[in-house]
């Protein structure tokens, strides 16, 4: 019998971010392995023009909760949807409701946060920093809890090149720059924002950071721990493999590539890829959940949850079999045949996105006003290229991320609940994950049928061909010309065809000979 999935029978649990891609996993896993649990509390808001109710009927009646329905018949009956949106003060939750959830939760997981790298500070500071500190005053008066999982990010000190598993505090005090966000206009903190994240890339991986110090600063006596996975991936094996459902990290990359859009990144092919699959983070999560309780550390403990010490696998090899995929499974309706150019050299990398993506954009967009209709790939490439500009920062680095909590916490674990909740990277075969991913992708977030794959390999052959075509065209429309403006390029043409015309003349009498 499995102890973690004990832990949680009887439960009441209040998750933060359960809409998201991480939250979802972790529901779905959590009424799987503990269908006695007593309830999960989500924190949702209403969004894209569904209530919070028809956001938890989709999500359940979607094909990630296939399983939990035939263990957990009566799932709708133990998720209680409680309107909350975590901008707000008191996150807008009714007065009802919050009394509930003060009274009966044990465990919280904080999953939710804006993980847009370029969010203005405001708005990045108030989601994951301020609303941060909002739960956990509202955790300090749950009489019932037993432990606060915070969930963070391994690049939340992204500027250090080795990361120990402890909090490193930022320059300025997170409660000083929650003040300063109230009163400051947002020209001034556009003008600040760069100051203050100082080497660190983004808003995300900064305000992540104060985060944690507000995790460390306001925990009393909570028990607390802080999970820091690096870059989330599609599922491994649960419920089953593959499954993705947005386009951060990776995934959104795979699709621009597998689509033929994305030719060319700046990357280093050795830069350890520190992937993690979601559902890896989510057996850490709730291991960490049942130990945290259960032991009851005497500090915080920080859990970094990351491949790149165990198993490494670098950008090259996992651009490579992503490329190798595409061959056996290809996407629909690609724009141009998959490709992948790894540059770390600037100037070469615009030279491809020059050649590679632009001007590739504006020539179909030429085609599309020629047949009347309106042009959008300028539109799509400089989007595709804005985003790769912003992932490039973490393809073109290698991080060393100390992991002796996490595997402390795997010694602790019985042999059932190392089966059950694996979170042991060292098995991942990487070849194999990488290939369900791009599976995944194209089944989850394409919605494409297999069916259609001999169409789509159809498809890519008429590119090669349709790419052979323009390329001598172009060859020889640039070397017509060269010879109408050039005595030297002339020159070279008759010596071309003179000495072409000698072989075939020799070849043609020594097999007349031979007769
Ligand atoms: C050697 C390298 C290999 C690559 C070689 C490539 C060459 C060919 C290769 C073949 C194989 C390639 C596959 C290998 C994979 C390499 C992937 C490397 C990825 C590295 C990721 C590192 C992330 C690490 C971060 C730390 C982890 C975290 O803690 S946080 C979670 C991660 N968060 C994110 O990923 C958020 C990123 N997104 C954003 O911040 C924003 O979306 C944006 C700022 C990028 C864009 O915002 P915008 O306002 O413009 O609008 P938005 O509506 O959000 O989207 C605009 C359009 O862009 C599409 N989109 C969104 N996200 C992505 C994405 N990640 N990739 C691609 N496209 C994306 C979105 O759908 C929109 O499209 P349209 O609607 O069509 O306009
Ligand atoms: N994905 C990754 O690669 C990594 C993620 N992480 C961390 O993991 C956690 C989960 O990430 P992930 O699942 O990928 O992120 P998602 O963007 O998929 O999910 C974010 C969640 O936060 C919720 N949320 C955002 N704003 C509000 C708001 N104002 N009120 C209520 N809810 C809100 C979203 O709700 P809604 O659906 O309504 O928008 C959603 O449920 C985050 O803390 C992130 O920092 C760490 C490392 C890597």
């Amino acid at each position: 019998m499995s102890m973690i999935a004990a832990f949680y029978s009887g439960k009441s649990i209040l998750i933060t971010g359960a809409t998201g891609f991480m939250g979802k996993v972790l529901m779905e896993k959590l009424f799987r392995t503990s269908p006695d649990l007593k309830v999960i509390y989500i924190l949702v808001r209403p969004k894209a023009g569904q209530t919070t109710q028809q956001r938890v009927f989709q999500i359940l009646n979607s094909k990630l909760f296939e399983k939990v329905k035939e263990v957990c018949p009566n799932v709708h009956e133990k998720i209680r949807a409680i309107y909350a949106d975590l901008n707000q003060n008191d996150f807008a939750i009714s007065k009802e409701d919050m009394q509930e959830l003060l009274s009966c939760t044990n465990i919280v997981f904080h999953c939710a946060a804006t993980v847009r790298f370029d969010d203005h500070l405001r708005h990045a500071v108030q989601l994951n920093v301020t609303a941060t500190q909002q739960l956990l005053l509202m955790a300090s008066q749950m009489p019932k809890l037993e432990a606060f999982i915070h969930i963070s990010t391994a690049f939340s000190n992204c500027n250090l090149k080795h990361i120990d598993e402890v909090i490193y505090p930022c320059p300025v005090e997170p409660k000083k720059i929650i003040d300063s966000m109230e009163w400051l206009d947002d020209a001034i903190i556009d003008e600040i924002t760069p100051k203050l994240i100082g080497d660190r890339p983004n808003t995300y991986t900064y305000t992540k950071a104060l985060g944690e110090m507000v995790v460390q600063q306001e925990s009393g006596n909570l028990n607390i721990a802080i999970i820091r996975p690096s870059i989330v991936g599609a599922t491994w094996q649960e419920p089953f493999p593959g499954w993705v459902d947005n386009l951060n990290g990776p995934s959104g990359l795979i699709i621009a590539a597998g689509k033929g859009f994305l030719r060319a990144i700046r990357a280093t092919p050795m830069a350890v890829a520190d992937l993690i699959p979601v559902d890896t983070v989510v057996n850490l999560t709730l291991a960490v959940g049942w130990y945290t309780a259960v032991h009851r550390p005497k500090s915080t403990l920080i859990y970094h949850c990351t491949s790149g010490n165990l198993n490494p696998c670098n950008w090259g090899k996992m651009g490579f079999q992503v490329l190798a995929t595409f061959e056996k499974i290809p996407f629909e309706r690609a724009f141009r045949r998959p490709y992948a150019d790894f540059t770390t050299n600037t100037i070469t990398t615009q030279y491809w996105n020059a050649v590679s993506h632009r001007a590739p954009a504006i020539i179909y967009d030429f085609y599309l006003r020629l047949t009347g209709r309106k042009p959008r790939m300028t539109k799509v490439m400089n989007r595709l290229l804005r985003t790769v500009s912003m992932l490039e920062y973490f393809v073109n680095r290698s991080w060393e991320w100390s992991t002796y909590n996490t595997e402390m916490l795997m010694s602790e674990l019985s042999p059932e609940d190392q089966r059950v909740f694996n979170f042991d990277v060292r098995q991942l075969n990487w070849l194999e994950y990488i290939e369900n991913y791009v599976l995944g992708v194209k089944k989850y977030l394409l919605k494409e049928d297999m069916a259609g794959i001999p169409e789509a390999k159809q498809h890519l052959k008429r590119l090669r061909n349709i790419h052979y075509l323009f390329n001598t065209a172009l060859f020889l429309i640039a070397w017509r010309l060269l010879i109408a403006r050039s005595q030297m390029a002339r020159n070279v043409w008759f010596f071309i065809v003179s000495f072409c015309y000698k072989f075939l003349s020799y070849f043609r009498a020594s097999s007349t000979l031979k007769v």
